[in-house]
């Protein structure tokens, strides 16, 4: 599914969307159970010659030959219909969990600001579950259910009119009680299914800092949060079989009245010799075979409800705002020129209920060499990273990269041009070769193991059992901080990028490998164009060019030196953070 789906699409056809692509078989199913359903109704009068042929000293070993032959062809087809039909169920489901998983991997990340990671999980997982018996239940039951009835109606019709409308009376005035109850069954299963999503995403939230979790004595209270999303999606899904049930019992109670009253009016009518009563008992006997369609239709319409609130909230994750669907893009090769960068009175908040986090944001960095963004917490230094990725577009004003516009930029061209080291470094669950190789999988072992050795991660790889194949954990809890950082860093270089965005990316590295680290990042920064924020100033004073950020504005630019004499805010940083002007080395401004 590449494109949102409008708010305004009935689940129905959305359900219709997954189905297509197996229209066919599921018809067969659909078939093959109603030949099922009908080798099965044949059984009977089979039975019934058998009967006739006992009784007259007949031999009766083809009704029996023919029996036996229906029993096996009813259980065959009745096996094979079972199985088309489940299969064709899971086809729809994993359609469904496919588009789903293939759009949230694309999820704009303002999206994703707004949304809970593990209710979006809940709807892959469980409301697509729902899917299934939406899919042979629901449109099966209505499918097959709404022929019998059709059929038998007609049948009964040509037995007898009077008695048909007295039915139909009946059947039409059940149908109305149904329509109220449906849409409870419907509110109860959109409130059940919204507490599993609530349950995901406490679970997630949880899961994902058990250790503070831990350190704060807080178990307790997330347990209480949980068990209570738990305990409210069990109230709303036996409030929705209470429905679901009332709905069954209605349907079952009509065909009893249907029967009283067919039988008192046909009596009157055999009363008054309009008709026999032959006619009158095959009447009723078709009223009770309406019993099964009946039952089935309304289990497929109250199997429908719990699938559409289902598909509702499948509908609405597929309604947040996506990236376009485009090729993935090849990484720039080796011989790649770096990128400059540029911000032309950027304005930017993160939602429009927010304040503005950058004021008329102005700088550019030429290609090749390192500019170092420094200033106080929450001048919006991480945010230009974030523009200069395009996980958001700035409000006013433009940003370039080569001197295009990022607007103009295909995402993935613009996003393999670009190494990105995040504030605390995620490292993903797998092994460190994987997390290596994840922003440049057709990597040869020779880029790794130089990557490797220049991020200093050698001594960790020779130390682990495994060596890059040991896993490393959920979110590489099996690593310290600073190898994190630096299986991040090495990450990023080994895409060979043409702009590295390393955010305080020295921060948890002890002094020996901070210093080598630099190294490679001043080493990297002769052929790359490197941005850095940075809060040491052992990373600034190397720096070609320095941007003092404060409050969602440039300040200054300049080197360590220059800026230590013209900037009063960075002389004060330089002052009481970092170092003095002297420990600057000599570096001219690119
Ligand atoms: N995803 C977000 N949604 C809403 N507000 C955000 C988001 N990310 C950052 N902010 C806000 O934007 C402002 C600037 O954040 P930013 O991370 O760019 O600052 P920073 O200069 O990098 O700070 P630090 O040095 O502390 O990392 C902050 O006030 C922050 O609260």
């Amino acid at each position: 599914m590449s494109r949102p789906a409008p708010r305004t699409t009935p689940p129905w056809r959305l359900l219709l969307g997954y189905v297509r692509p197996h229209r066919r078989t599921l018809l067969a199913g659909a078939l093959l159970s109603l030949l099922a359903g009908a080798v099965g109704l044949v059984l009977p009068l089979v039975a019934r010659e058998l009967i006739a042929d006992l009784s007259d000293d007949r031999p009766i070993g083809g009704e029996l030959a023919l029996m036996t032959g229906l029993v096996v062809l009813d259980a065959v087809l009745g096996g094979v219909a079972s199985y088309v039909l489940r299969r064709t169920a899971e086809s729809v489901v994993l359609g469904a969990r496919k588009a789903l998983s293939s759009y949230l991997l694309r999820l704009r990340i303002t999206a994703v600001d707004r949304t809970e990671p593990g209710d979006l999980m809940a709807r892959i997982t469980s409301d697509t579950t729902l899917l299934r018996e939406v899919t042979t239940d629901s449109l099966v039951g209505l499918g097959t259910g709404g022929l019998t009835l059709v059929a038998t109606l007609v049948v009964m019709g040509f037995v007898d009119g009077v008695l048909l409308a007295v039915t139909l009376g009946v059947v039409v005035f059940t149908a109305l009680v149904i329509g109220l109850i449906v849409p409870r069954i419907n509110r109860a299963s959109r409130r059940a299914q919204d507490a599993v999503g609530v349950m995901g995403a406490s679970l997630e939230r949880v899961l994902g800092a058990l250790r503070t979790v831990k350190a704060s004595g807080a178990e307790h209270r997330e347990e209480k949060t949980l068990h209570s999303a738990a305990e409210e999606s069990w109230r709303q899904s036996v409030r929705a079989a209470m429905w679901s049930a009332a709905a069954g019992n209605t349907a079952g109670l009509a065909i009893q009245v249907a029967f009283i009253t067919v039988l008192a009016v046909g009596g009157a009518r055999v009363a008054t010799g309009a008709i026999d009563i032959g006619t009158l008992v095959a009447f009723l006997l078709f009223v009770f075979y309406l019993m099964s369609p009946i039952q089935q239709l309304v289990g497929a319409i109250a199997q429908y409800q719990t699938g559409s609130a289902a598909l509702t909230r499948i509908q609405e994750a597929l309604s947040l705002p996506a990236e376009p669907t485009s090729r993935p893009a090849p990484l720039p090769g080796a011989d790649a020129e770096p990128a400059s960068v540029a911000f032309t009175d950027v304005r930017f908040r993160y939602a429009a209920d927010l304040p503005f986090v950058h004021h008329g944001v102005t700088f550019t960095v030429p290609a090749r060499g390192m500019t170092a963004f420094v200033g106080p917490s929450g001048a919006g230094k991480t945010t230009v990273f974030s523009l200069i990725e395009r996980f958001y577009d700035p409000e006013e004003g433009v940003v370039t990269l080569d001197v295009r516009p990022l607007a103009d930029w295909d995402l993935p061209e613009l996003r393999s041009a670009i190494g990105y080291v995040e504030q605390d470094a995620p490292v993903l669950s797998g092994s460190l070769l994987d997390n290596l190789l994840l922003g440049n999988p057709d990597a040869d072992d020779d880029a790794v193991r130089r990557v490797v050795k220049t991020t200093r991660l050698d001594g960790l790889v020779a130390r682990l059992p495994q060596g890059l194949e040991t896993l490393v954990g959920h979110r590489g809890t099996k690593l310290s901080g600073g190898e994190r950082q630096r299986v991040a860093i090495a990450r990023a270089l080994l895409r060979r990028p043409r702009l590295l965005m390393l955010d305080e990316a020295t921060s948890q590295l002890d002094a020996v490998n901070e210093a080598a680290l630099r190294d490679t990042v001043a080493d990297v920064a002769r052929s790359t164009t490197v941005l850095v924020v940075a809060h040491r100033l052992s990373t600034v004073t190397m720096a070609d060019r320095i941007v003092v950020m404060e409050a969602g504005r440039v300040r200054a630019v300049g080197t360590h030196r220059e800026l230590v004499g013209a900037d009063p805010l960075y002389a004060e940083l330089a002052a009481t953070q970092f170092l003095a002007a002297d420990d600057s080395p000599e570096q001219p401004v690119n």
